[in-house]
């Protein structure tokens, strides 16, 4: 026994130089050479699927969607490399999603790979599930949808795109506006980020270095990930950093707010609203525990869920309007009609003339009536879905209607991005930007929900911010189309980028002219 024990001891170097060697000389060619190209991705031996997505990481919106076409059906499963029980379903079927969001949602909750993912987050609603995630969606559906809340966007909208946005843009070309806004509904904090000078802004900086890092870390087998983590390499070291100095930044201003709260410092704001009903024991969010991480992620969450979704909204519409001069007229056409219905109002309100005005500004109230705008917005959604996927893990097994069958372990990836773009879902001409398609035959808009639209998700964790959001972007872009001229730079095949939310590589490169009519 001692002698085999021996044996195997003296051997050992030589054993692992020998699987080294069979590794090294057979089992990778042989992986990286075999692969089943029937199957939509390419299956490796050995690696699985992995190779191809990580082929493609940069590109990897639009190879879905290849994927999805070349198959011509709605999901396909990724899976990871050998030993690694990496299994992903990744699907754009309109039943599946609306399977998982809405009529099995119980079973599909976000999970513990969501969190690790994106601890950012920390315990603010995106990241949590259950009885705590019920709480903080009460709180935040009941402040979100707040009549104080509304007007504070309407007036914000309003104030930033005159004081800041239009007087910018007469310099230059745009960047950034709902940035700014986000703090003020956020924090109350109203800064000059759109000044001609691009003051730095600490806050967007740190978190420009966090979506590239949650991509890697949504696509990474969970052992890698912990070791790059642990021993803080590369985009981890990164996203580190990023999250110290979100953290800080956060809680001076909650410390200050808090401040002005004694002195009796009147504002309405979001952090405002929350820290009063933390204080206050009849309101829901009070039995939290650790109240102050909560504040800090929730502001957090809020910050992150309207900014770069807003900003991704806006400059996808305005590529689309800009090389799309039909939909631009009926645009123009529209803002025509609504600002002289608007002027002559307040013209009666007021008493005094409107007459060479310029710029003229839409308020939201001016924008209510707006159809065609509000088409072409649903429109550009629908083709570049701000959040272009979500991720969803599965608690028990379960076959979606379409099929394929899903268990514990497996992670799920919705495909927005991906459903826009299937005639079988959306018609031949799917790739088209036709903000008729939401509008009925009179010109009315459509208002029913459209089982195969899910930019702002569906079911119980629908985005509560989605009336906000159409009310900064309208009156972001009537203020730009109708008093400038936006004239897209000739630049390479526009792509995106893999990030969390839809970018485009390269960013977007306008000239910027006054209108003159
Ligand atoms: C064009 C703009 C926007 C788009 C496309 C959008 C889209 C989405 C999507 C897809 C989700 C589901 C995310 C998930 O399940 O992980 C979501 C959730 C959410 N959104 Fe939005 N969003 C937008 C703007 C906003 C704004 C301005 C706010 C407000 C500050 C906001 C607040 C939220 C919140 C609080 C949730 C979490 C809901 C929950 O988990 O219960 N969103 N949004």
């Amino acid at each position: 026994m001692d002698d085999i024990h021996e044996y195997l001891l003296s051997s050992c170097p030589s054993i692992s130089k020998v699987i080294c060697c069979i590794f090294l000389c057979i089992l990778l060619p042989l992986g990286l050479c075999f692969k089943n190209t029937s199957k939509a991705p390419s299956y490796w031996i050995f690696f699985g699927t992995f190779p191809d997505l990580l082929w493609n990481c940069n590109r990897m919106y639009e190879k879905c969607a290849e994927i999805f076409l070349s198959l011509g059906k709605g999901s396909f499963y990724i899976d990871g490399p050998m030993f690694s029980k990496l299994r992903y379903l990744v699907t754009c079927h309109p039943q599946n999603i609306e399977y998982i969001l809405k009529t099995n949602y119980n079973n599909f909750p976000k999970g513990e790979d969501f969190r690790d993912v994106f601890e950012i987050l920390g315990d603010g609603i995106f990241n949590v599930d259950s009885d705590r995630w019920r709480i903080q969606r009460k709180m935040a559906h009941a402040e979100l949808s707040s009549r104080e809340l509304k007007t504070l966007v309407s007036n914000t909208s309003f104030k930033v795109v005159e004081e800041q946005l239009v007087p910018f843009l007469a310099h230059a070309a745009a960047q950034g506006i709902a940035h700014d806004i986000n703090v003020i509904l956020g924090f109350g904090r109203y800064e000059n980020y759109l000044s001609i000078e691009l003051p730095s802004n600490e806050l967007a900086e740190a978190l420009d270095d966090v979506p590239l890092a949650l991509v890697y870390r949504s696509m990474m087998p969970t052992v890698l990930l912990k070791l790059l983590h642990r021993f803080e390499i590369g985009e981890e070291r990164k996203l580190k950093n990023a999250q110290k100095k979100i953290h800080k930044i956060v809680e001076d201003y909650i410390c200050q707010k808090e401040k002005d709260l004694v002195a009796g410092v009147k504002s309405y704001d979001l952090l405002s609203t929350y820290i009063k009903a933390l204080d206050d024991e009849t309101s829901t969010v009070s039995s939290l525990h650790k109240k102050e991480i909560f504040l800090r992620d929730e502001m957090i969450n809020f910050w992150i869920a309207g900014r770069d979704t807003i900003t991704s909204g806006l400059i996808w519409f305005l590529w689309l309007v800009s090389t799309t001069p039909a939909v631009q007229t009926k645009i123009l056409e529209e803002l025509n009609l609504l600002s002289s219905h608007s002027k002559n109002s307040r013209e009666k309100e007021t008493g005094s003339s409107t007459t060479g005005k310029w710029p003229w500004i839409f308020g939201s109230e001016d924008l209510k009536g707006s159809v065609y705008l509000h088409a072409a917005l649903c429109e550009s959604l629908r083709l570049y879905a701000p959040l272009p996927f979500n991720k969803k893990s599965v608690a028990k097994k379960d076959q979606l209607p379409e099929g394929s069958t899903v268990e514990p372990g497996m992670e799920i990836m919705l495909s927005f991005y991906s459903v826009g773009r299937m005639p079988w879902i959306w018609g031949e001409e799917c790739l088209e930007f036709k903000p008729e398609r939401w509008m009925t035959e009179n010109g009315k808009l459509i208002t029913e929900p459209i089982s195969k639209y899910f930019p702002f998700n569906i079911g119980p964790r629908t985005c509560i911010g989605k009336d906000i959001s159409f009310t900064m972007m309208k009156c972001v872009v009537a203020a730009v189309l109708f008093k400038f001229h936006v004239e897209v730079v000739k630049s390479p095949v526009v792509c995106t980028k893999p990030y969390i939310n839809l970018h485009m590589k390269n960013g977007l490169k306008v000239n910027i002219k006054k209108r003159t009519i």
